[in-house]
């Protein structure tokens, strides 16, 4: 039997790694995280434990939470056996307690149902449970939440159609009762009757004799509902529905229907270091291609355009540089399918060349390069093709597997066969969608038009996006007005991999934000007016970044495998012996991936790319300039900044393995004015002082302050109140200090004492 790692065998019964390991504990078992392998007899211990808890490999398609709910039928099940033997008006202890969580939980319910009831889109739940035919059985939800699905009737408002009091039309005969019944989040008293056949009076009266007095409309929460099917033996399952304003759930393609995929266009980014000819290449690449295939067209800029060669197009991404693909990716939406780094062949590998490449590899992008300058007679293509050996790119001819095409750009020579090559690796990659589906895809860039309202170019990165069709872009919806090709032509219908610019959305959204078209208008607003209310800000600031501070934890909860690193340092050698070090960690169950290194200031960019791969920067010797500042704040982003190698590894090697040492603030407690200085032998210079300001103690660390600049800091020696010691001197006092190795204290300094705290890690 081959051996299971925690989070192997937590995959296995849908439990987190950490459950497991909690579980472990309990077993006295001891693992050290969630790498760690398992022996035969912990895996029989805990296969035990979550049989108890109902929990098998088959139902692994639901969350633990799902889980845990799915299971308590079982032991509800127990209950009821139990129960049976009770007698009716002698309830236990236990259900009493459980008839008041009801009582309380119903009146939260009603609560947070009113809240909730202005988002409700997502949940297809009436917004008043009134609204629901008694006779209608509403529970099979949305379970894929595809955006093809057709909201259910009586959905979306609508008026009451019952009355308060509302009462089923004709009574039920009680029939046989279901083996198992659905809910979502919560059924009325009169829903769950007719779900299990019964009259409501029963439920009401089996409610009573648990303590609990409910009406017909009363809403029952999950403990209640399970209380009362355990009471009929019958089982019971909450419903999950996906939440429709989550744009990415679209992007998650569940099933495919290989029959319906057709071929489409690669989408390719052009990256390199300034002035090595980026700009010129795209403009070399559309002036050629595309005027020449679509005669009387006024090329048009709106972000990416396509070529046509020979039936087989492509699709360019016309923000040239790795700020624009990284700064798409670090907001989740990755479009490239392809990286041309230009490289100038009389100039060779520059800074922002490795920058380029790190953010393509990062982003598992392949990579064409294409060296141009190729008509310079300074140009030296096999110095290009040497220096980028060094970081991996090794040219075919000499053994490697990365495509290298001289080009000149200026001139229009190469372009051909550059984009033969990417057509080759397209064909490999066997890039495919289905035009047949409503689009789904991304923004590339958007503004706001004088005439037009806002304007985004939108990439479809599947189906066929139309004119009419009901959208949400990002935060904003509508309903696309009217479609602009990249030859400036208006079209009716776009397809995958095919940019467009439309107008008709409400507001401007941003480059990177996704965009989903919805079966209808209604439904279409609904979420965009959520999306923008719930505010997806907060949803991106909460996003869950790797620190070294939560990083054990992630790596425990099996979310982080590999330790993303980018280190800055002050010169070469140091980040060669950086890397060096750091490669050397061996911690079990997580390797350290250096995506980056560089030599200077920590900048944007650098954060940038950080956010995009979820990992942390080291800066050594150096510091983040204001930019990047600013930009690791907003996208939180742990930087590290060191002046001692072994300090940095020591750091990285305790985050890893959960023992960070506690972390400390520093806390200023009191300031005191030097009023006199007395020189004694042996003991130095005396300050006798008053104290101005909170306190001085005698274990405090202290600061000499003289015209506003720090002169010393250092600790204090002694602090007495005339000739006794003392532990502390508070405000309004005199005192006489002295300070360990520093006698130069003058008249008017100021001493100001702090103590070091530690603070909490989050
Ligand atoms: N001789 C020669 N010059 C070129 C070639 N390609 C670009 N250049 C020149 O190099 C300079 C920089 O070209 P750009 O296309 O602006 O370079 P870029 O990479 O887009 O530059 P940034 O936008 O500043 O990052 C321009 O003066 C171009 O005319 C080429 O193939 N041969």
């Amino acid at each position: 039997m081959t051996k299971l790692r925690v989070h192997e065998y937590a995959k296995k019964v849908n439990k987190s790694s950490k459950e497991v390991i909690e579980e472990l504990k309990k077993l006295n078992i001891n693992v050290s995280n969630h790498m760690s392998t398992l022996t035969s007899d912990a895996v029989s211990q805990l296969d035990t434990v979550f049989n108890q808890q109902g929990n098998t490999a088959k139902q692994n398609t639901s969350s633990p939470k799902q889980q845990e709910r799915q299971t308590k039928p079982v032991s509800n099940r127990q209950d009821q056996q139990k129960k049976e033997t009770r007698k009716e008006n002698k309830m236990p202890e236990k259900n009493n307690n459980r008839s008041a969580n009801i009582t309380q939980n119903n009146q939260k319910q009603t609560q947070s149902k009113s809240q909730s009831q202005s988002q409700t889109q997502s949940n297809d739940r009436p917004k008043n449970k009134n609204q629901r035919s008694f006779n209608q059985d509403n529970n099979q939800g949305n379970k894929k939440g595809g955006f093809n699905q057709r909201k259910k009737p009586g959905i979306h408002g609508g008026k009451r159609r019952h009355p308060k009091t509302h009462q089923p039309s004709q009574p039920i005969t009680p029939k046989e009762l279901p083996e198992k019944i659905t809910f979502y989040e919560s059924l009325t008293v009169a829903e769950l009757a007719k779900k299990l056949h019964r009259e409501p009076s029963e439920l009401i009266k089996k409610l009573f004799m648990l303590g609990v007095m409910a009406t017909i409309n009363q809403d029952l929460d999950k403990d209640a509902i399970e209380l009362i099917c355990a009471d009929y033996g019958v089982e019971v399952e909450e419903e999950v529905r996906v939440d429709k304003t989550d744009l990415e759930v679209y992007f998650e393609q569940e099933e495919i229907n290989e029959e319906e995929l057709v071929e489409r266009p690669p989408v390719v980014t052009i990256m390199g270091h300034v002035d090595h000819g980026k700009t010129t290449l795209l403009d070399s690449i559309r002036n050629t291609k595309v005027t020449a295939g679509e005669a009387g067209g006024i090329t048009q800029h709106i972000g990416a355009y396509q070529v046509n060669i020979d039936g087989k197009k492509i699709t360019f991404l016309d923000t040239p540089g790795h700020a624009a693909f990284t700064t798409m990716r670090a907001r989740g939406a990755k479009i490239t399918d392809l990286a041309i780094i230009v490289v100038a062949a009389d100039d060779g590998v520059m800074p922002q060349t490795v920058e380029a490449i790190n953010h393509a590899k990062a982003a598992e992008v392949p990579i064409i390069v294409a060296v141009n300058k190729m008509d310079k007679p300074s140009a030296n293509p096999d110095r290009v093709m040497q220096e980028l050996t060094e970081h991996g790119l090794v040219p075919e001819d000499w053994g490697g597997d990365t495509i290298f095409v001289p080009i000149s750009a200026l001139k229009g020579e190469g372009i051909d066969t550059l984009l033969e090559m990417i057509l080759l690796i397209a064909e490999v990659a066997e890039l495919k969608a289905n035009p047949d589906k409503n689009a789904i895809g991304t923004v590339i860039e958007a503004q706001l038009d004088k005439g037009r309202g806002s304007v985004a170019t939108l990439l479809v990165q599947d189906g066929t996006l139309r004119i009419g069709d009901p959208i949400v872009v990002g935060h904003a919806y509508g309903r696309v007005r009217a479609m602009v090709n990249d030859m400036g032509r208006r079209v009716k219908e776009a397809g995958p991999a095919t940019p467009v610019e439309i107008t008709g959305i409400n507001e401007v959204p941003q480059a990177g934000d996704r965009f989903v078209v919805f079966e209808d208008e209604k439904t279409a607003r609904q979420v965009g007016e959520s999306r923008a209310m719930t505010a997806i800000q907060a949803n991106r600031s909460e996003k869950q970044r790797v620190t070294l501070d939560n990083l054990f934890e992630q790596m425990s909860q099996g979310d982080v495998k590999e330790l993303n690193i980018i280190v800055k340092a002050d010169v070469q050698g140091t980040v060669e012996a950086m890397v060096a070090s750091l490669m050397k960690i061996d911690v079990e169950g997580v390797n350290v991936k250096i995506i980056h290194t560089g030599v200077g200031a920590i900048t944007e960019s650098d954060i940038t790319l950080a956010a995009a791969s979820n990992a942390i920067v080291i800066g050594f010797n150096v510091r983040p300039d204001v930019n990047a500042k600013r930009a690791a704040e907003e996208e939180g982003v742990d930087i590290r900044l060191h002046r001692i190698i072994y300090k940095v590894i020591e750091e990285i090697e305790s985050a890893m393995k959960g023992m960070l040492d506690p972390e400390y603030e520093e806390k200023i407690i009191g300031q005191a004015e030097v009023r006199q200085t007395i020189k004694v032998s042996k003991v130095g210079t005396i300050a006798g002082s008053y104290i101005i300001e909170g306190k001085v103690t005698r274990d405090s660390g202290v600061r000499v302050i003289r015209d506003g600049i720090v002169v010393f800091e250092g600790e204090l020696d002694s602090l007495k109140r005339f000739k006794d010691d003392a532990k502390e001197v508070a405000k309004g006092y005199e005192c006489g200090i002295t300070i360990k190795n520093f006698n130069d204290v003058k008249e008017g300094d100021i001493i100001e004492a702090f103590v070091m705290e530690e603070i909490k890690r989050t």
